[in-house]
């Protein structure tokens, strides 16, 4: 235990690395940018939607094993620092390192001989020699220990992960493998290009396995399958299994997206292209468009309103980026449409600005934000179209009666699969579900 945790960087995976390093009893030290984090983190708080977290980081804050700062000196005692710190996307589409060069700035000063600084942010091939190349001198060892977790799980996922992967400097490999015993994971030693490629991989793959059941659901919906037969046939094969295969409104969040496009940028640049994973991408463009255009074409009058439920890319979070609810919401609106929506977690529109971009926000001849409902039975009268997006619990159990009593013309299209049809065509109301041919044809 007589290693000092520092992390840098204290969103999703900072946090939870935080929380998740002082509840296994170590002390650790945060530091971040925003000084509303830190603030939250003193006061025992994440000030993020994820399950026990705020427990963990309460509970460390109470035994002080837990600290913050926006000054990097926070992390003078660190001996083993996290840099978890944003890898978002560039205009080109490769990963931008900007974040982790501010961040390496920024604690160099504090760092000592014998020091191990761990890359945990996903980054490129390459990146884990570089930074150890830079610190290389000063004797500072560096490690990559890519993360898995999921949001909405990251707790669970960093307390309980599928595996602890770790590539770079051997000496401290074990220092850093060290942290985590006590977990009992399966732990993978691996070089340190491997380390980077494979969390992309990882994400790839699984964006890949989305972007084929999403294809596969636009083609049952038109030769007369079921998608969820179909996909139970498929689970029941282990060697497919029965993870990520519900398809949608297409794939979203903060690292699919960005993750997948970096690994095509990377596969581009030494001239190995990646054609199946640039296909995945166009396809979930494409998935994302279609489902904006069966909306659309349900409208029968030039006043009728769509009412989109759930805004965030997954349920479970209260994270908007890349949702694909959000693009359906500017593709209609840019029609001239009416878009109301729903969600859990928004309160109201102006958390959507910074993720939606419009033009002129104040011309409401151009595209404007969703109307944000308090619930999801305050619907305009001239609703035709309830789109699914999200799902949330919330809407499984949905009283259709009062939904049908206020828009009885509306019809209902589920892009994720999860209501009960009985209870909605009861209701009087029309269904649509993805990948069930017999709603479509
Ligand atoms: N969100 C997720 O579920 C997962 C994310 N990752 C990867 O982890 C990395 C971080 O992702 P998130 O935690 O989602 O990011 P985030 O955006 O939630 O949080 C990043 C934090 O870093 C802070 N920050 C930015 N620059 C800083 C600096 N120079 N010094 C100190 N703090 C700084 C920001 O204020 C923010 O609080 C990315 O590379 C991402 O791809 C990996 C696995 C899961
Ligand atoms: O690198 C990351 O940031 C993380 O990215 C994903 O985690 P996350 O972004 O939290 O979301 P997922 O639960 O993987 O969902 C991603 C997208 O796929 C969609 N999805 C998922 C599963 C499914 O069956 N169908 C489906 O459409 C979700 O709605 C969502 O838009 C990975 O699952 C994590 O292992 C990884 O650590």
């Amino acid at each position: 235990m007589s290693e000092v945790i520092g992390v840098i960087g204290a969103g999703y995976v900072g946090a939870a690395t935080a929380a998740g390093f002082a509840h296994l009893g170590y002390s650790v030290a945060v530091v971040d940018t925003d000084a509303a984090k830190v603030d939250g983190i003193l006061c025992g708080r994440s000030g993020l939607t994820e399950p026990g977290l705020d427990d963990l980081i309460e509970a460390a804050h109470e035994n002080s094993t837990i600290t913050a700062s926006t000054s990097y000196s926070v992390l003078t005692d660190a001996t083993i620092v996290f840099v978890c710190v944003p890898t978002p996307m560039r205009s080109d589409g490769a990963a931008d390192l900007t974040f982790i060069d501010t961040a390496l700035s920024g604690v160099e000063p504090y760092l000592e001989p014998d020091d191990v600084v761990v890359l945990k942010s996903t980054v490129p091939v390459g990146t884990g020699d570089a930074v150890a190349e830079r610190l290389g001198s000063a004797g500072v060892h560096v490690v990559n220990n890519p993360e898995f977790l999921r949001e909405g799980h990251t707790v669970e996922d960093f307390l309980a992960p599928d595996r602890v992967v770790v590539g770079g400097d051997p000496a401290a490999i074990k220092r850093v493998t060290a942290l985590y015993r006590s977990l009992h994971s399966p732990i993978v030693e691996v070089d340190r290009a491997s380390a980077e490629l494979a969390k992309y991989a990882c994400n790839s793959f699984l964006a890949l396995k989305l972007s084929f059941v999403d294809e596969l659901a636009t083609l049952a919906e038109r030769v007369g399958a079921d998608i969820t037969e179909v996909t139970d046939v498929m689970a029941h094969d282990d060697r497919i299994g029965s993870h990520f295969l519900s398809p949608g409104p297409g794939w979203g969040g903060s690292c699919f997206p960005k993750d997948t496009r970096a690994l095509i940028s990377t596969a581009t640049s030494v001239e190995r292209p990646m054609r199946t994973l640039a296909a995945a991408v166009d396809a979930n463009e494409a998935q994302t468009q279609r489902i904006a255009a069966l909306i659309a074409d349900r409208l029968d009058e030039p006043d009728a309103a769509v009412t989109l439920l759930g805004l965030t890319f997954k349920a479970g979070t209260a994270d908007l980026r890349e949702s694909p609810a959000l693009d359906i919401a500017l593709t209609l609106s840019k029609q001239g449409v009416r878009v109301f929506a729903h969600d859990p977690t928004i309160t109201s529109a102006e958390s959507l600005v910074a993720r939606m971009p419009l033009e002129n926000p104040a011309d409401p001849s151009q595209p404007t934000l969703p109307v944000i409902l308090a619930d999801p039975y305050a619907l305009d009268v001239d609703t035709r179209v309830i789109a699914i997006v999200t799902e949330w619990n919330d809407y499984r159990s949905l009283q259709w009666s009062l939904v049908a009593a206020r828009c009885p013309h509306a019809v209902v299209i589920d892009t994720r699969g999860i209501v009960d049809a009985a209870l909605v065509r009861s209701a009087g109301l029309q269904l649509y579900r993805i990948g069930i041919a017999e709603d479509w044809l």
